[in-house]
């Protein structure tokens, strides 16, 4: 009766404890790893560092002058090779950081080329290897898969000015999109891949900035409608947007008239009351601009493209950014397309349909990366890799956003859309009512550009 009754007393909050646990595992991972894996794995880690450095080849022989230290300071006969110092070592509800000092003869791809025998070693979900400055490198473990439910870290310091946290990095940092540092980006994706989501995201996060947003979406608008309150133009048909882009490029030459004028370099370096707002244009499925359907076509086709590469080739300078997207982008869509592409040197590649299309968006620019596309499963919209022209690419995923959200948040921020006179003819016509997504109407009529 007596062990019965134990058993009760202290097997059934035991038994609880350990399902709460198992549950909190799979619904809860951040509360899970901050209660148990987050301990043991700095037990794991404080107990097995010298170890697994060891056998990973992460260890170098000691300098001579620490090998006579050791015989004759410690009184030891055998000299240990050394492992990489460690400097610090910070948990946080997503995983764990660890700040290595790199002895001479270590250099940072060793620990890369470890880190999935690390990620092993630790029973973590990833490592990944970052420099953070010559002879030091930053180990960041995640306890969970981050990616499989999205949330984005609270932000602890003001980011840039036009500068837009858009999704996570598998390492539980905020994947920023950062116009200053990468003016013009390149989306890319398979029919279903999160391309959409992508851009509600950026869009809900531009809305808040001060920024002219200018939208080209010539599948009649379908996915762009919702952000009308929010852009200073927009086009839905081939005409419209060359007209768009024939004004951007007329704004971009009396900018730089502008800055010729006070001898500016760029548009930052302005005093701020002459300063212009800087646009960013966005382009859904670029290819429809591509497409021809007659010799008329091919001229407009061939203007719009032109006008496009002046602008990725100058308009940074004149605070113009361009975000295009679309499920291909290589020579197949016609002339000027790779030009184009050279330009864009922010690349989002999410799940794609062939390897080909995997390394137009990022053979050129990180070639590694290129696999990890291929990789991507179906089953998970939304992740994406993204690369830049430091050939460093991470895997991302965006937070859930729906459409009826991010046009909830364009309506907030109407107030904010400048009037450009370049674009005024392109300016959405947002009835004072504020209507159903679907029922906005679009642009006035366009006259005549040429
Ligand atoms: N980050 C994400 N997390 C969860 N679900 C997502 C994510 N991104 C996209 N999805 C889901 O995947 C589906 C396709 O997403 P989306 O419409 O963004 O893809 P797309 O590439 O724009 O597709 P299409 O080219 O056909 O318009 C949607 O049901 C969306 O809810």
């Amino acid at each position: 009766m007596t062990d019965l009754s134990t058993l009760w007393e202290v097997g059934l909050p035991l038994a609880g404890a350990g399902g709460g646990l198992g549950v909190a595992k799979v619904r809860a991972p951040r509360v899970y790893w901050s209660l148990v894996g987050l301990p043991v794995a700095r037990v794991r880690f404080a107990m097995t560092y010298r170890s697994t450095m060891d056998v990973c080849g992460l260890t170098v022989q000691p300098s001579r002058l620490r090998a006579f230290m050791v015989r004759t300071v410690a009184r030891r006969g055998d000299v240990q090779p050394v492992p990489p110092k460690v400097r610090r070592v910070r948990g946080s509800s997503t995983g764990m950081r660890v700040t290595l000092r790199l002895p001479a003869g270590l250099e940072p791809a060793d620990v890369m080329a470890s880190s999935e025998r690390l990620r092993h070693a630790w029973g973590v979900h990833s490592v990944n290897v970052v420099e953070t400055k010559p002879g030091y490198v930053e180990l960041r473990m995640t306890g969970y898969d981050v990616l499989r439910r999205v949330k984005m870290p609270r932000r602890k310091r003001s980011l840039g000015p036009l500068t837009v946290p858009v999704a996570l990095r598998e390492d539980g940092t905020a994947f920023v999109r950062d116009y200053l540092k990468v003016p013009h980006a390149l989306t890319l994706g398979a029919n279903q891949s999160g391309k959409s989501m992508y851009q509600r995201n950026l869009i809900a996060g531009l809305a808040r900035l001060d920024v002219a947003l200018v939208g080209i979406d010539c599948k009649r608008g379908v996915e762009q409608r919702g952000y009308a309150p929010r852009l200073s133009a927009f086009a839905i048909t081939p005409d419209e947007a060359s007209g768009v882009l024939d004004a951007l490029v007329g704004e971009m030459e009396e900018r730089f008239d502008l800055l010729s004028e006070h001898g500016a370099a760029d548009i930052w370096a302005l005093p701020e009351k002459v300063r212009p707002v800087p646009i960013v244009l966005l382009v859904d499925e670029v290819a429809e601009l591509f497409l021809v359907t007659g010799k008329k076509d091919e001229e407009r086709r061939d203007r719009m493209v032109t006008q496009m590469i002046r602008l990725g080739q100058m308009a940074r300078a004149a605070g113009i950014f361009l975000e295009i997207c679309g499920q291909r982008f290589g020579s197949d869509l016609g002339k000027g397309a790779t030009t184009l592409r050279a330009q864009l040197t922010g690349r989002v590649v999410h799940r794609v349909n062939d390897k080909q299309t995997a390394d137009m968006g990022l053979g050129d620019i990180a070639p590694d990366a290129v696999v990890a596309v291929t990789t991507i499963p179906p089953d998970k919209p939304g992740v994406a890799v993204a690369g830049d022209s430091s050939g460093g690419w991470s895997r991302i995923r965006t937070p859930e956003l729906t459409a009826t959200e991010a046009a909830a948040i364009c309506t907030e921020y109407a107030h904010l859309t400048p009037a450009l006179p370049a674009l005024a003819p392109y300016r959405p016509v947002i009835p004072a009512q504020a209507p159903p997504v679907e029922s906005i109407p679009l642009v006035k009529p366009v006259p005549a550009t040429d």
